[in-house]
């Protein structure tokens, strides 16, 4: 008897680990006008066209019938006239490509598309981009995928993950995370660096290589207050730094935060760096998105920790493609969590 979604761990594993190859190359040959601004005036780079691309593509091949819940889409791509927007569709075209026909590796099978001869239309690659459309729900299968979580980071030549999660019914039943530069050890940042994170409900939570070998099983550790640190995240407009602060005091926390971009800020968690990860808004109106936190949260779950927003209710991921009116995220050590809930509550009543 196989384990329960072993084939949709299988080819999440093979896509992430290929769009990681991907992300990481383009990264050293990213050049002006392959980064645009978005609506929401948040950046997008080819990178995250392109590994939105060859997920889908993959995805489709192997689960035809599974609809996608992408950040991305090309609308924006397809119809542009300008010499940038044909730029931007030659080299998604390109980058894509290569990572799609590219050797096939461990665990990939050739049924999905993949390897030599494989190369897909730009047409054909825009519209698995457009595969993401989705609008998500309550009910049935679906992915969540965001080809480069932190775009910010990235940019910077800093943290960033490839995540994807498979939902059923409201629940993510798995999550795959690529973190092409998180370090091995937070305290050596120039030592070896780049790893997968997986994790299937019930099954447990591992990390392995960015070939996919070496598979670690991850437990978060009990650290004592003294031992903790806030993951927040780098990016002030993304969660309240002076927030956290209040309540690292009021918990008597003594150690700095660790700043870092993108959900490798789960990943870090999850093995046992810092103890937990506070994310509390900075403003209303903004509303969480699910490809921000479905591979996360189960991740952390699956290594033995908590997570909810930051009020102590469990996230919702049935409700589209944000959380709706889930407010902040605590993810930390299941003996942890509940004094994070508590001292928000305390730091919240002090500001009344
Ligand atoms: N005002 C806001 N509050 C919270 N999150 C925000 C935000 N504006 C953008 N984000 C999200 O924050 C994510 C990055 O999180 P972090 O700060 O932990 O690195 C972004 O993902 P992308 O980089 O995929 O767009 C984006 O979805
Ligand atoms: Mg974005
Ligand atoms: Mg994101
Ligand atoms: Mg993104």
């Amino acid at each position: 008897m196989s384990l329960a979604f072993s084939l949709e761990r299988q080819v999440a594993l093979s896509a992430v680990a290929r769009a990681c190859r991907l992300t990481s190359s383009v990264f050293n040959k990213l050049v002006k006008n392959e980064t645009v601004t978005k609506d929401d005036k948040s950046p997008v780079t080819v990178g995250d066209y392109s590994a939105q691309a060859v997920v889908n593509t993959i995805l489709s091949r192997a689960f035809p019938d599974d609809p996608i819940v992408g950040e991305e889409d090309a609308s924006d791509l397809k119809s542009g006239t300008s010499e940038t927007a044909q730029t931007l569709r030659k080299r998604i075209t390109e980058l894509a490509n290569e990572a799609l026909t590219a050797d096939l590796a461990y665990g990939d099978v050739a049924d999905w598309g993949l390897g030599p001869g494989q190369e897909r239309t730009t047409e054909e690659l825009l519209n698995a981009i457009d595969r993401g459309n989705h609008a998500g729900g309550p009910t049935g299968r679906m992915w969540t995928l965001d080809p480069i979580d932190g775009t910010k980071g990235f940019l910077r030549g800093e943290q960033y993950a490839v995540c994807l999660a498979l939902i059923v019914n409201s629940r993510v039943e798995l999550g795959v995370m690529g973190c092409p530069n998180l370090p091995h050890d937070l305290s050596k940042p120039d030592g070896p660096r780049g790893s997968i994170f997986v994790a299937v409900r019930g099954q447990g939570a591992e990390q392995r290589t960015l070939t996919l070998g070496d598979p670690k099983p991850l437990q978060l550790p009990h650290l004592p207050i003294s031992e903790l640190s806030f993951l927040e995240s780098v990016e002030a407009a993304h969660s309240s730094h002076s927030f956290n602060d209040r309540v690292s005091s009021t918990l008597g926390i003594t150690k700095p935060p660790t700043r870092m971009d993108s959900q490798a800020k789960y990943c870090a968690l999850a093995r046992g760096d810092g103890g937990a990860y506070l994310r509390m808004p900075t403003g209303v109106g903004y509303k969480e998105k699910i490809w921000d936190h479905a591979s996360g949260s189960l991740l952390v779950t699956e290594a033995g920790g908590m997570i909810t927003d930051g009020r102590g209710a469990p996230l919702d991921f049935g409700l589209g493609r944000t959380l709706g009116e889930n407010f902040g995220i605590v993810a930390a050590g299941a003996e942890v969590h509940p004094l994070i809930i508590a001292a928000i509550k305390q730091v919240n009543e002090q500001k009344v």
